[in-house]
Order: structure tokens, then C-alpha cells, then sequence
């Protein structure tokens, strides 16, 4: 590592205390200069890739040696030369004047070509370019989606005629304020991104045993005011049904008035809280939020158990609700005003009010936490499902008036126990409207300037979960737990393409950066040209026929070599704003959640990282993500045996993230009030 106050020697390519005099070249011209060098080489390679591909296809008597020419003839040679005249036509529009060729000569006769095609076809590999794989290579739909953000940002940034690196039309303080201010909500114990949330369960007859999302109508039984005798109802009122009316309103009647506790004493005061009760003693319900996995859903999102994992374990924890209440608020002004939840025990964590259908108007529940609100409007669905609510037992929370009709509530502490057993991850039935996190995220996107032309969204897991087992895939996304949980539905619920990737951990490719950034050196002091490098990751995309894409996906899926030295001589050097390479700077995110492996071969030590991600661990370069959290817990993705001078095991890491391709502002849905429903979490 480089301290402060070293400088680069030019001719050694080593870092050390001489000084060196003033630069004839910019920072800009050198971003400038290495630009068009990898644009030229992405649409040389993009041309070139689509006429291997073609040729592949063409039968060939020199067996598998594609670049043998005299071995096409007859109808081979007719398609050769035709895929040559499209080659050709390729490379005079992307690359006007690169190929100097007199009209009506021979391509595949020029030297210049043939050299960088046999140059093409030894960095692709030439079992690459075996039939089945190249140009071909299946591709993620994560993958794809990430690629096509990229590929549609680079593309309208350069139409704006701004460089790819200015910053987008937020201010970049603003921008960072913004995703500053996500980071914060999302991350911490108890992140305000879970501080309430809330889902429906609509009501269905002679249902199968064991279904989970649908509840029967709901019977109560209750023993009358003076104890004399038992009644029942049954909730929904059907509407014609005058008898389950009569229920409900001796129901009500039944009902003692609510308290409310204030210091020591428990006090009556409709200004305050006007609303019936009964007391868990005197009444029976057939409803239990466990049955309808509420209860799973409030823990996966309420209670995740904080930083108590060893590696590669499921998370144990387990919440329990216990009843508290049967309450009833009734038109015209049942109402309970601002207040705080006294908690029964320590262990208690938040509470939960489950709505019983019952049709009734107003009644809305707000619940508070440091700032931020959720509504709970339950109104308009009152009559048919059943609506509930939890929240953190911190939470000020209040119910404006009910106008007409009755409220009726069973109302929950929720407690959070030691063990439970490891619950198998399902589909997630809370309704991400009512994550708090779900107004800051529509807000944010709802803003031009917030990522005007689409970009990358990464956020590290704060929870650990074995994401590099074998069950990894079952398990994620739907096991996601909290502030995960709550960002990947709220974004899915935004129409925002997420995904749960594992990101590699990466050790530096110090040997390539140093000569990398030799080069950049040497270019700013003397103006000296040179040939940038990069890593290839995946070293093949799937052969797009749509030659502008096709080109620009190669573009920016090659990782250039020395971004992160040069960003640190610039820095040292007060140079410029090192943020002109911040967009050449880029993870490697695994095509899906690989397993662990090890590779029992012995490789170079010295190889590039880039060429052992390729071997192992099939990936993307990303650039230009723009994260909102930093890495917590990671797991090892890959070993190899490495020879050095002592063979040893190379090991690396990788952290699990949820990465959200945002569309340009301009493709952004508008958010449509949606009901409140089911979130898949499952993938789609
Ligand atoms: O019914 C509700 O929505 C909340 C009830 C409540 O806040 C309470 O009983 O403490
Ligand atoms: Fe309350």
C-alpha cells in the first residue's frame, strides 16, 4: 500500500519518493484518450464477434480451423463470402476509414483483418468458439436486465452530449444526500425501513384443510355484560342476513368502555379514546394470526435476528402473540388519539391490530417512527377481508375517528422468544405499500434527477444468510429478512427489476494495475500513446445482431486495468475530481447465487483475477453502481490451489447484495395506487 506523499517512477513502474515535474496531458485527456481507445476496440470486436459467430455456422473442410479460408468451398464459400461483405458493411459504419481497402478487394486477404481476427479468436478461446457455446451462452435474466440499464444509460448520457461521467442533472450533493438518507433508513438494528407493516387476508368458505392465505369467516363468542349467557356472531355480516346484524350490535353492546393508561392509572375519557373492550377472559375467537402465517410474516420482517449467525447457518428466532383485546370503535366518533403502547415485558417488541371485517368509514390508523408515517386505511376494504398492522412497540400510533359503522379490532403484544425452530422460507404476504420505506423510495423516483438516465442501485444485506450453500437458491429471496425484505419488495412493488446476486470480495490485481497505471503515467507526462487493458467478464456476451447494442455491452462489461491507481495518483495529487473514473469502477456480481467450491487444479498465483472468475465462478462486470450500504457479511464463494513459490490456497469471498436496475426516468411506471395485496418474494 501507498502512503501519503509517494510518487510513481515512470521508469522503474514503481512507486517512490522522487518527485516528477509538471504533466504535459490532463486528467480529462487521458479519460478522453482512453475512451475512444476502448470504444474503438468494442466495436472492432463487436464486428468481429458477430463474423465468428456466422462462420461457425458455415461447414468447413479444415476441421475446426475457422480462420482457414481455403478450407470453405463451393456453397461454404459462397456464405464466407457473403458473412465477409457483412463484415465488411460492419466495420466501415462503426469504424469509418479503419480498413483503408480499395474497393472491390478482398477482405479476408488483408493482414490487418486476419491478425486481429486470429488475436480475437485466441482472447476468446478457442474452446469458446466450439459450437455450443459461442455466442450462444445462455444468459440470466438478471444479467440481461443489468447489461440493457447500462447499455441504455451509456447511450442516452452520450445523446445528451454530456460526457458519461458529468454528473446527472441532481445535483451530485443531492444525489448523494438521497442515497444517504436510503442507506440510513435501511441500515441498523432496528432500521426505520421496518418500522410498521401491514397486509390483508381476504375470507373464503369450506375452504381445504391447510390453507394458509384464505381465513374462514371469523366466529366469536362472548359471555354476556352480567355473565348470565353465551353469545356468538360471525363476522362478515352477510348482507341480507338481518340475524348476524343483530349479532354484531349486541356485540357492541356487550362491550365495556376502553381505558387508557395514563401514568399510574388506567382513565375513561372520550375526548381521548372512545372505543369498547372486552377482555381476553370473557370472549373465545376463532381467529389466530399464526394459522394465516401473519405471524411468520410480522418476524421475517419485525424480528430478524441481529448478527448472531455463524457462518452458513440458518437463522433461528421465533415471535409470539399474545391476545390483548377485542375493541370496538364506532361511528359517528370512535377515535384514539396519539399515544405509545405500554409494553408488557421486556421481551416485547411491538404490537399487532388485526381488523376483523366489519364494514365501517374513517378509522384510519397512522403509526410514527422518527419522522416517517404509514397510514393504515382500511376502510374502503372493511366489509370483506381481513386488514392488520404491526409495529415496533416505540411507535406513536392514533385512529382518527370511525363515522359510520363499527371498527372491530383484536389487538396483539408481540414478544420475540430465544429459539424456535428454523422456519422454511414462503412467500411473503405483506403488502409493501405499507412499508415505510415504500413512500421514500416512490418519492425518490418520482424525481427527474434521481438517476434521469436509469442506472444501477446496490445495496449490501445487512442480515446474514448462507448464500453460498447448496440451498442458497431456495432460500433467497424469500428468505430475506427486515430491512432486506422490506427493500427488495418495495422495489419489486415499484416495478424495478431486483435481484439477490453475490458480490465478489475482491483482492487487488496489484501486478496488473502497476503496469496499467504505468502507462496512464507515462501518457500524462509525456503524452505518450499507449493500448489500455481490461478484464473480460463474462469473456463472452451473447452475440447481439444488433451491431450499436452489441458494441456498447462489450464496452462496458470490460474492466479496465489501473482505474483504481490512477484514481489514487489524481487524488494524491489534488489533480482533479477522481470521480471522472468512478464510472469505470465496477463489482463482479455472480450470475446467480453460485455454491462453494473448490477447484483441485494448480494455477499460476500470478494469474489475473479476472481470468480465475471466468474459470470458477461465472460472472458480470458491473460499473457505475451507485451503493447505499456498506459490505457486512460474507462467505467464501471459491478456492483454488495456487503456485507461488509455496503452493497455497487462494480463497475468495463474496458478500449477498440486492442490486435494482432503474429505468430512466422517462420509463419509470407511475406508481398506481394499488390494493393492498399479496407480494411475491419468490423471484417473480
Ligand atoms: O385499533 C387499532 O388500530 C390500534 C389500537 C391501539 O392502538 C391500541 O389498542 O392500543
Ligand atoms: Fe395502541
Amino acid at each position: 500500500m501507498e502512503s501519503e506523499g509517494e510518487h510513481y517512477d515512470f521508469e522503474r513502474n514503481v512507486w517512490d519518493e522522487d518527485d516528477y515535474g509538471t504533466l504535459k496531458m490532463s486528467m480529462a485527456e487521458l479519460k478522453q484518450f482512453i475512451t475512444k481507445s476502448m470504444v474503438e476496440k468494442s466495436k472492432l470486436d463487436a464486428c468481429l464477434d458477430i463474423f465468428l459467430v456466422e462462420l461457425r455456422d458455415i461447414p468447413n473442410e479444415a476441421d475446426n480451423k475457422l480462420l482457414d479460408f481455403s478450407g470453405y468451398t463451393g456453397k461454404s464459400n459462397d456464405k464466407l463470402q457473403h458473412a465477409a461483405s457483412k463484415l465488411r458493411e460492419n466495420i466501415d459504419t462503426l469504424l469509418p476509414g479503419f480498413l483503408e481497402l480499395p474497393t472491390g478487394s478482398n477482405i479476408l486477404e488483408n493482414e490487418k483483418l486476419t491478425e486481429k481476427l486470429r488475436d480475437r479468436v485466441d482472447r476468446l478461446g478457442r474452446d469458446s468458439l466450439s459450437k455450443s457455446e459461442f455466442g450462444t451462452q445462455s444468459f440470466h435474466a438478471a444479467q440481461k436486465s443489468f447489461l440493457d440499464t447500462l447499455v441504455s444509460r451509456y447511450c442516452r448520457q452520450s445523446s445528451h452530449g454530456r460526457t458519461n461521467s458529468e454528473p446527472a442533472p441532481l445535483s451530485e450533493s443531492a444525489f448523494d444526500k438521497s442515497c444517504q438518507q436510503l442507506g440510513q433508513f435501511i441500515s441498523g438494528e432496528k432500521a426505520s425501513a421496518t418500522f410498521a407493516c401491514g397486509g390483508s387476508v381476504s375470507i373464503g368458505d369450506n375452504l381445504p384443510p391447510g390453507t394458509h392465505d384464505v381465513s374462514p369467516p371469523v366466529r366469536i363468542s362472548w359471555t354476556a355484560k352480567d355473565g348470565s349467557c353465551e353469545h356468538k356472531a360471525m363476522l362478515p355480516v352477510s348482507g341480507s342476513n338481518q340475524l348476524s346484524a343483530e349479532q354484531l350490535a349486541q356485540l357492541v353492546s356487550d362491550c365495556e368502555v376502553a381505558r387508557f393508561g395514563k401514568g399510574e392509572k388506567e382513565i375513561v375519557d372520550p375526548e381521548y379514546r372512545k372505543a369498547g373492550k372486552l377482555d381476553p377472559t370473557r370472549f373465545l375467537s376463532s381467529f389466530h394470526p399464526a394459522n394465516l402465517q401473519i405471524l411468520d410474516d410480522v418476524e421475517q420482517l419485525l424480528a430478524p435476528n441481529f448478527n448472531s449467525l455463524t457462518e452458513n447457518q440458518l437463522p433461528f428466532r421465533s415471535l409470539k402473540a399474545e391476545l390483548y383485546k377485542l375493541n370496538v370503535y364506532s361511528g359517528p366518533d370512535g377515535l384514539f388519539r396519539k399515544h405509545v403502547d405500554t409494553p408488557r415485558s421486556k421481551t416485547q417488541i411491538g404490537s399487532l391490530v388485526v381488523c376483523l371485517p366489519s364494514a365501517f368509514k374513517g378509522g384510519r390508523l397512522t403509526v410514527r417512527h422518527h419522522g416517517n408515517v404509514v397510514d393504515f386505511d382500511w376502510s374502503a376494504r372493511s366489509d370483506s377481508v381481513i386488514q392488520w398492522a404491526a409495529f415496533y412497540s416505540d411507535c406513536e400510533h392514533e385512529i382518527k375517528e370511525v363515522t359510520e359503522g363499527h371498527r372491530v379490532t383484536l389487538t396483539y403484544n408481540l414478544f420475540v422468544t430465544d429459539s424456535g425452530c428454523g422456519s422454511i422460507p414462503r412467500n411473503v404476504n405483506i403488502d409493501p405499500k405499507t412499508l415505510p420505506l415504500y413512500q421514500l423510495l416512490r418519492d425518490l423516483l418520482a424525481k427527474p434527477g434521481f438517476m434521469k438516465e436509469g442506472g444501477i442501485l446496490g445495496v449490501h444485506c445487512s442480515h446474514a444468510y448462507p448464500h453460498a450453500s447448496s440451498q442458497a437458491q431456495e432460500l433467497l429471496p424469500r428468505g430475506l429478512e427486515g430491512a432486506d425484505l422490506a427493500v427488495y419488495s418495495v422495489l419489486k412493488s415499484l416495478g424495478i427489476d431486483a435481484h439477490v446476486l453475490p458480490v465478489l470480495r475482491e483482492k487487488h490485481d496489484d501486478d496488473l494495475e502497476e503496469v496499467a497505471v504505468g502507462d496512464m503515467l507515462r501518457f500524462l507526462r509525456d503524452g505518450e500513446e499507449f493500448e489500455p487493458t481490461f478484464a473480460q467478464i463474462p469473456q463472452i456476451l451473447p452475440v447481439e445482431s444488433d451491431l450499436e447494442k452489441y458494441w456498447k455491452m462489450l464496452y462496458l462489461s470490460r474492466r479496465l486495468h489501473g482505474t483504481r491507481k490512477i484514481m489514487q495518483f489524481a487524488k494524491e495529487r489534488k489533480l482533479m475530481d477522481p470521480g471522472l473514473f468512478q464510472d469505470r469502477k465496477g463489482n463482479y456480481f455472480g450470475t446467480e447465487l453460485h455454491r462453494y467450491s473448490v477447484d483441485q487444479h494448480m494455477f499460476d498465483m500470478g494469474e489475473p483475477i479476472s481470468e480465475a472468475v471466468n474459470r470458477h465462478w461465472p460472472a458480470q462486470f458491473i460499473p457505475g453502481i451507485t451503493w447505499i450500504s456498506e459490505p457486512l457479511n460474507k462467505e467464501m464463494a471459491f478456492s483454488y490451489l495456487a503456485e507461488g513459490n509455496e503452493p497455497s490456497i487462494n480463497t475468495f469471498y463474496s458478500c449477498a447484495t440486492i442490486l435494482a436496475a432503474v429505468p430512466p426516468f422517462d420509463q419509470r411506471q407511475p406508481t398506481r395506487e394499488r390494493d393492498a395485496g399479496k407480494v411475491h418474494t419468490d423471484g417473480e
